[in-house]
């Protein structure tokens, strides 16, 4: 049977989460969900707040299958939802960052004012629109304490590549060399292994 959580314990679960949430969260009626099921705003689970495994976990349904009530096998579970289900919290993710690294690699080295102009409103409304909503709110915060430089492409995409460790640091993953930033995202590696 799945391990039981609070609405407190699911929520609190997502590290980052800000104080101000948290203490939203716990206004509300208390549900069970399995651990790391990551609410919405609405009281319901949030699915591209959620890893997969939790949230096989909450539907009990065996991933590899898609029927209900048989077991999940850790295999299917690891590699994340099959590819026309909707998103995880780490497929998101990494469909995200391939985009946001995407953009500022095809960003100008000498932007116009309204280029960046644009590119400000951009990573402005994504901080409000992204869909994992507490992974937004710590972007947001993110953004405040480190306002987004936008004066060229190096000086965006090493300012993103900040950001993105921030998030490796708080998940517990190894931090990126930004030196290396524009083998990874522009012209490949230069062994040739992208060529
Ligand atoms: C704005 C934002 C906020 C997020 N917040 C959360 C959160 O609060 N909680 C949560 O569980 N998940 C969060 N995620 C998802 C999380 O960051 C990962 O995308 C997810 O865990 C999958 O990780 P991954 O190991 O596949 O690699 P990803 O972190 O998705 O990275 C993809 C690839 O980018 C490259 N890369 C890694 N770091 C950098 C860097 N610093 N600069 C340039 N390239 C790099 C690597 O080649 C890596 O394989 C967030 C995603 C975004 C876009």
């Amino acid at each position: 049977m799945a391990e039981e959580a609070s609405f407190r314990d699911a929520v609190a679960s997502v590290p980052g989460l800000s104080g101000a949430s948290e203490s939203a969260a716990a206004d509300q009626q208390p549900k069970k969900f399995p651990k790391g099921v990551v609410l919405g705003k609405d009281g319901k689970p949030c699915r591209s707040c959620t890893s997969f495994a939790s949230w096989a976990a909450q539907t009990k349904k065996d991933v590899s299958t898609g029927s209900r009530a048989v077991s999940t096998t850790a295999t299917a579970v690891a590699s994340g939802p099959p590819a026309d289900c909707p998103p995880d919290v780490e497929t998101l993710g990494r469909s995200t960052w391939t985009l946001l690294h995407s953009i500022a690699a095809s960003y100008p080295e000498l932007p116009s004012q309204g280029q960046k102009s644009d590119l400000l409103s951009f990573v402005g409304l994504f901080s409000k629109l992204y869909p994992c909503w507490v992974c937004a709110e710590d972007f947001q915060g993110y953004m405040a304490r480190q306002k987004p430089q936008v004066n060229s492409r190096d000086e965006f995409s090493q300012w993103l590549c900040r950001a993105h460790n921030d998030v490796n640091r708080k998940l517990g993953k190894p931090e990126f060399d930004c030196s290396k930033w524009d083998e990874r995202w522009r012209t490949g590696w230069k062994d040739g292994r992208c060529d």
